[in-house]
């Protein structure tokens, strides 16, 4: 075989296919083109001031500024910024992932920067075909003006333009629109650069609309001076409303360092789902870097809605977010810290105004007291639980009764609640999100409390046997109503319990519950299925309508002769039961509540 000797070849850059690449793939739309174009200004700015210490001083007072110019065809940006050299061009615009902002010997600049991937003027392929950019660089004193002009075909030339084109050292891009094409109209320039840019350390003006407009209002809100605390208050509630959309319920102030963060959490003034996608604006070094981030805060602080600044966190390529590692954890849990010790401020020094924050976000309190025992103990006074002495505090529920027991689930509570208030039997509903989990925590936070999960046995317990007499001449109507409770696999039996204006309790355990409802799914399947669920059938205790002998009612009942008549009471007794626990009803007990119903209206009205 002859060996061929190797030719060295560059990649070709199809540049259609990438800008296609970035406009679909990269970037969530054309708009991106402002931003890039801002940052790239902003960039130079940042670099002059590293090759040049007297430009500040030049300046006065005034921040450097940047002008925007747009007829809707044509788009320039011109910036004071360092400027760019003939080799500097080539190097760094005609190269595609090209960037200044990575060289060593400006190390120590390098963080300043908000562009890195060398990308970024590509994104102006997008709107345009046509790319210029004149630039004289700050770094010779008679630097001479480059011109390079790009064609969205890949094709570039590099000139020399008169000295006279830009006097000053600085860039101004360029950009001509596509046909057809409306990204450049001045309305939306201006739009998009005070979206993108308002915060940012220059002034930016965009002319060509009706009159020039500075699309800039720094330093951000939350650093600026203020007559007074009333007045701050209200200039961010101003603030919250015009970029978030809703009058905040609370500012909090966001200072973070180590991540160089700072910013206000907005706390909502409406309830929201745990699971809502929240969004939070981040500026990147005060350019926005996206007003969508869900990473930002931890998760059980979904009652607040963020604006921060950051010149720390990474942004991803398309810096539309912020890229999730260890940096952005350590921030999140930072924030959470913040906000937390928000809470407890209030609850030691602002009451009214924590129990109007709990009226719409006590579920989310909740969520965040389950990890944390500091702010348990801070809240507990004021958070709800739903108990047997109505709704209260754990505290002051804990004072009155021990131990407390606590039902697992709403429908269990409910079962109980009742009978269980009448017996001065202290049980909590655990049955709702986090609650159970908070009632278990409170031992924890006092050893004096003690917690036991509810069992069956502690109601029934309190249900007081008939004496033998008593309980024998019960037989006969007990035979006969058991008899009608069958089908819906219900047991009957009598006990003496308060209070005694309820004629029936239903005592149901999760074990019965489970059983029953394999039973209905065994009738309704077909032969296969049937004889599956038929296979794994448990012997589990039934549920129980016990009547309480005390109630007058129950027992006139008990006493009619009639097997019939008594049938049909004690099925009327069966439904209100079942209708108090507010469990669902089966097919079977809606047949038999409809046909007790109808005996006793045919009953009442039969002469
Ligand atoms: N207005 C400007 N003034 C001076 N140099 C500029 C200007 N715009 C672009 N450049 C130079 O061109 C290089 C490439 O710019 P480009 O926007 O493509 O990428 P970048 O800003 O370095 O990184 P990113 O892709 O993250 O935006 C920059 O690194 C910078 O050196």
């Amino acid at each position: 075989m002859s060996e061929t000797t190797p030719t060295s070849h560059t990649f070709q850059v199809d540049l259609r296919g990438l800008v296609d690449l970035l406009s679909h793939h990269l970037y969530s739309s054309p708009r991106v083109y402002v931003r890039e174009l801002l940052q790239n200004a902003v960039d130079a700015v940042t670099a002059r001031r590293a090759v040049d210490p007297g430009f500040d001083a030049a300046l006065a007072d005034s921040p450097a500024s940047v002008r925007i110019v747009t007829d809707g065809k044509r788009l320039s940006i011109t910036d004071p910024g360092v400027g760019l050299t003939l080799p500097e061009v080539h190097k760094l615009l005609a190269t595609i992932g090209g960037s200044s902002k990575r060289d060593e010997e400006i190390e120590g600049a390098r963080r300043d920067f908000l562009g890195q991937f060398g990308i970024g003027l590509l994104a102006c392929f997008t709107v345009a075909s046509v790319i210029t950019v004149t630039s004289r660089s700050a770094k010779e004193p008679d630097a001479t003006v480059v011109r390079w002009t790009a064609r969205d075909d890949g094709s570039y030339t590099v000139t020399e333009a008169p000295a006279a084109e830009h006097p000053e050292p600085g860039t101004t891009v360029e950009l001509v629109a596509r046909p057809g094409e409306d990204w450049l109209r001045p309305e939306k320039v201006a739009g998009l650069a005070r979206e993108y840019g308002s915060l940012l350390p220059v002034d930016v003006t965009v002319e060509g609309g009706e009159a020039p407009v500075l699309v800039t209002d720094t330093p951000p809100p939350w650093e600026r001076a203020y007559q007074s605390p009333t007045a701050r208050r209200l200039a961010l509630n101003a603030y919250c409303e015009e970029v978030m959309g809703f009058p905040p319920l609370d500012v909090i102030d966001l200072d973070v360092p180590l991540a160089g963060i700072k910013g206000l959490a907005f706390v909502l003034p409406h309830a929201t789902s745990p699971s809502a996608r929240p969004a939070h604006r981040v500026h990147l070094k005060r350019m926005l870097l996206t007003d969508t981030a869900d990473n930002l805060v931890p998760e059980w602080a979904f009652f607040v809605r963020c604006v921060v600044d950051t010149d720390s966190l990474r942004p991803t390529a398309s810096r539309e977010s912020l890229y999730d590692d260890e940096a952005l954890a350590v921030t999140r849990d930072a924030i959470g810290a913040q906000l937390r010790e928000w809470i407890s401020r209030l609850a030691a020094e602002d009451p009214t105004r924590l129990e109007s924050f709990l009226s719409v976000h006590e579920l989310g309190v909740k969520a965040l007291a389950r990890h944390d025992a500091d702010l348990l103990a801070a809240m507990l006074p004021w958070l709800r639980f739903e108990t047997t002495a109505g709704s209260t505090s754990l505290p002051d529920f804990a004072r009155a009764y021990q131990p407390i027991y606590l039902a697992d689930t709403v429908d269990e509570y409910r079962q109980v609640a009742q009978i269980a208030a009448a017996q001065g039997i202290g049980v909590v509903n655990g049955g709702y999100t986090y609650d159970a989990e908070l009632v278990q925590a409170l031992p924890r936070i006092d050893p004096q409390v003690k917690v036991e999960t509810l069992q069956p046995g502690v109601i029934s317990a309190s249900l007081d046997p008939l004496d033998a007499e008593a309980e024998l001449a019960l037989q006969g109507f007990l035979n006969a109503v058991r008899a009608r409770l069958d089908p819906v696999d219900v047991d009957v039996v009598v006990r003496e319990f308060s209070p005694v204006s309820v004629p029936a309790l239903l005592l149901d355990d999760r074990e019965a519950r489970r059983e029953r409802h394999r039973a209905e799914a065994e009738a309704q399947a077909d032969d296969l299925w049937g004889g599956i669920l038929a296979s794994i059938k448990q012997h589990a205790p039934r549920a129980q309508l016990v009547l309480n002998h005390r109630n007058p009612t129950v027992r006139r009942v008990s006493a009619i002769g009639d097997p019939e008549l008594a049938g049909t009471a004690v099925e009327s007794l069966y439904g209100q039961a079942l209708l108090m626990s507010h469990r669902p009803l089966r097919s079977a007990d809606t047949a038999l509540l409809n046909r007790s119903f109808m005996n006793l209206l045919e009953h009442i009205t039969k002469d």
